[in-house]
């Protein structure tokens, strides 16, 4: 067993596939430590559906579930690196929707990197099963790739985390992570495209950078990994906000994270965890996505923050455009 369930009295199914993708887990983990030695895991493939270049361990990581879950009770896979819904068979009882390998910038970089998975049961048919609300999961969550390789779930009630023991090859369970801390200063956000921001996120940024002589009246530190799993096991750790809203690029209009595959999970957890989950006003996971590789923006952390980012959305546009000390939101 590469999974240590004892005392979570999961449903047969569910647990199954949890196996499974620890499994994979394992695998990929072996497979990541050993790049550059024969392979180069950061090399370039095709292009998938949502126009992100492919690199060979996205193709490796999404066959590898794909055949570890064949003959699970999945029934339907939904790959961010697949056009459509893959039927494994037609029995199964869940729906998996996989972002089989998240920061795939940061491959050859030696940072963390990941996978994300969300479970539901089965609905009408295959894209039925995916296109709902995010609080619908059975269960959501990540592997991380990083210094140690953990998976942190979900299955609804509270957040679990395993490590990876590299000596027996077993994810071992430890202390969860605590409900999200309030008081942390850390905003997470690709900076470099401030410019391309809408200006409720630019007057939140500015407020922020402002420190200790700004309206928040306090210092504060950026961090951006570029992986998506590394930013929320970080803010699950410590807390924080991290943000990745549309921008005026052309194909950012509703930012670059997937909702099926990245966000409706992450909020998922993040939510067990006690934070919040929005697209920057309303909440991730009663939010229905259009289409399987829907983008959406994306805003999650301690709910106070979140809540502050949402404030910022429903301010006058000549306040968001104005300079921090003359914007109402300071003043009462
Ligand atoms: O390069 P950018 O625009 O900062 O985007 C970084 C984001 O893109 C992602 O890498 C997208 O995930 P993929 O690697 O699965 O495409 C996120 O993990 C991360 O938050
Ligand atoms: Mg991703
Ligand atoms: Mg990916």
């Amino acid at each position: 067993m590469s999974l240590d369930l004892q005392g979570l009295a999961l449903p047969q199914p569910l647990g199954d596939a949890m196996t499974r993708l620890a499994q994979v887990g394992v695998t990929l983990a072996r497979i990541i430590a050993r790049n550059g030695i024969d392979t180069n895991l950061a090399e370039a493939r095709g292009v998938n559906i949502g126009g992100d270049g492919q690199k060979a361990l996205d193709v490796i990581a999404d066959e590898a579930f794909m055949d570890a879950l064949m003959g699970s009770a999945v029934r339907y896979y939904a790959s961010e690196e697949q056009d459509d819904v893959v039927e494994l068979q037609p029995e199964g009882s869940l729906a998996l929707a996989i972002d089989p390998l998240d920061g795939s910038s940061n491959i050859d970089v030696n940072v963390s990197i990941g996978t994300i998975f969300s479970i539901f049961p089965v609905a009408e048919g295959p894209n039925e099963s995916f296109l709902r609300k995010g609080s619908e999961q059975l269960a959501g969550g990540y592997i991380i790739f990083g210094p140690q390789c953990c998976i942190v779930a979900t299955f609804g009630d509270g957040v679990i985390q395993w490590v990876l023991d590299p000596d027996t090859g077993v994810f071992e369970r430890v202390p969860s992570p605590r409900s999200l801390p309030e008081d942390t200063t850390e905003y997470a956000i690709n900076a470099s495209n401030y410019r391309h921001w809408p200006h409720p996120i630019r007057a939140f940024i500015d407020d922020c950078v402002a420190g200790a002589e700004g309206p928040r009246g306090k210092n504060f530190n950026m961090r951006w990994v570029a992986s998506l799993v590394a930013e929320t096991h970080r803010i699950l750790t410590r807390g924080g906000i991290f943000l990745y809203p549309g921008d005026q690029r052309k194909g950012y209009e509703r930012g670059r994270l997937r909702h099926v595959y990245e966000c409706a999970p992450i909020a998922f957890l993040i939510t067990q965890a006690g934070g919040a989950a929005t697209d920057g006003a309303e909440p991730i996971l009663e939010a229905l996505p259009e289409k399987l590789h829907a983008r959406t923006p994306f805003v999650f952390g301690s709910p106070a923050k979140v809540a502050r980012v949402a404030a910022y959305h429903d301010l006058p546009e000549e306040e968001t455009s104005a300079l921090f000390n003359t914007r109402g939101l300071f003043r009462s």
